[in-house]
């Protein structure tokens, strides 16, 4: 073989196993369901390796970097934790693992067999196409996958929200007389807020299946409505994780909403919005990945999508706010205060 011919095959090769690795991807997150669910079982630390079946997962989630390689007692080979991994155990302050299991369950992965009806000019989302409803109509009607996704939610709150409360971000709350969580599921951060802030009113507005019986306190309320139809009047309206499940039409509609009951507030309101920024330049490659991912979940369950800061400035400014300022809290999220 001469060089060239070399290359080709070389490049031939490496093209393979690229192509191979993409179409077994599925195969990462079903081992990290696996690992869940055997951990259920048996608990993940020092897992013994018996059997190749449960080898064979182990060792691509210790590939990944999910879990490590160690010894018990100096001898035994066990898996131990690492970041990603601690966060699956369910007596450590996080815990990811309900919000992992929802995510892989056959119906949540459904509708990605058909994302190529995308390009055939469809016009209901995937998740309508494939399960015959709109994702909040199959919530309501499915209680028991409504709950696992309401407290999945609430997981992925704790994780964030003891930043929010801390130095940098309390600025952002203080001082507020009334706050309305719109799209706030079950409370989980306005609980937190209405905690650390006690002379902050929070008020959680949700649809009814989602805010039904949930226990008040003084200064946390539940109202069951549709954001398009009424938002109650507060000083801040705070949108965790709701507008990148809007595309820019319906998140623009509930912006120039909002921006018209600040004014008429005085001027002293702001909007503030907890979601993904894409800053692909600048951040690191598997953290773009990550959100590229939940770009495409937004796109199939919903009709949202993930934006960069200046897909959020346009639509910002197309809402008649005057300016914004943006946070980063930690890894995906970031805080966005919007002012009139
Ligand atoms: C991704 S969840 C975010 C929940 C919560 N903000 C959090 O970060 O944990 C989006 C929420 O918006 C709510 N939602 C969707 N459409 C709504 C509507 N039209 N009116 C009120 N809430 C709505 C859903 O029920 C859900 O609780
Ligand atoms: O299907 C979803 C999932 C989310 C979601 C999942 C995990 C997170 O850490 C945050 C958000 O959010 C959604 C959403 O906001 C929406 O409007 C529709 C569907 C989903």
């Amino acid at each position: 073989m001469d060089a060239n011919q070399d290359q080709g095959a070389k490049e031939l090769f490496q093209g393979q196993a690229q192509l191979y690795k993409l179409m077994f991807s599925h195969l990462s997150s079903m081992s990290l369901k696996c690992a869940i669910e055997l951990a259920r079982h048996s608990g993940y630390n020092s897992q013994p390796r018996t059997g190749h079946h449960s080898f064979c997962a182990m060792r691509l989630l210790v590939h990944s970097g999910c879990f490590k390689k160690t010894k018990v007692n100096g001898q035994e080979e066990a898996y131990g934790l690492t970041a990603a991994s601690t966060l699956l155990i369910k007596d450590k302050p996080y815990c990811l693992s309900p919000t992992v299991s929802v995510f892989v369950d056959p119906f949540f992965v459904a509708p990605y067999q058909s994302l190529s009806s995308w390009f055939k000019g469809a016009e209901l989302t995937l998740w309508e196409t494939v399960h015959g409803i709109k994702f909040w109509e199959f919530m309501n009607q499915n209680p028991g996958i409504n709950q696992r996704f309401n407290e999945a939610m609430a997981s992925d709150t704790e994780i964030m929200t003891s930043f929010v409360v801390k130095a940098e971000c309390k600025q952002i709350f203080e001082g507020l007389g009334t706050l309305v969580d719109v799209g706030g599921g079950n409370g989980s951060f306005s609980r937190i807020i209405s905690e650390a802030f006690p002379g902050i009113k929070c008020t959680v507005l949700d649809l009814p299946h989602v805010v039904a019986n949930l226990p008040e306190a003084d200064n946390l309320k539940y109202i069951a409505g549709d954001m398009f139809q009424f938002i109650p009047p507060a000083d801040a309206f705070l949108f965790k994780l709701v507008f990148h499940g809007l595309g820019d039409e319906d998140g623009l509609k509930i912006l120039k909403k909002r921006r018209a009951a600040i004014a008429s507030n005085g001027e002293r309101g702001k909007v503030i919005i907890i979601d993904i920024v894409i800053n692909a330049e600048e951040e690191e490659h598997e953290l773009t990945e990550t959100k590229f991912l939940f770009d495409i979940v937004m796109s199939v369950n919903a009709t949202g999508k993930e934006r960069t800061e200046s897909e959020w400035a346009k639509l910002f400014f197309d809402a008649c706010f005057s300016h914004y300022k943006i946070t980063p809290i930690f890894g995906m999220r970031f805080l966005i205060e919007i002012y009139p």
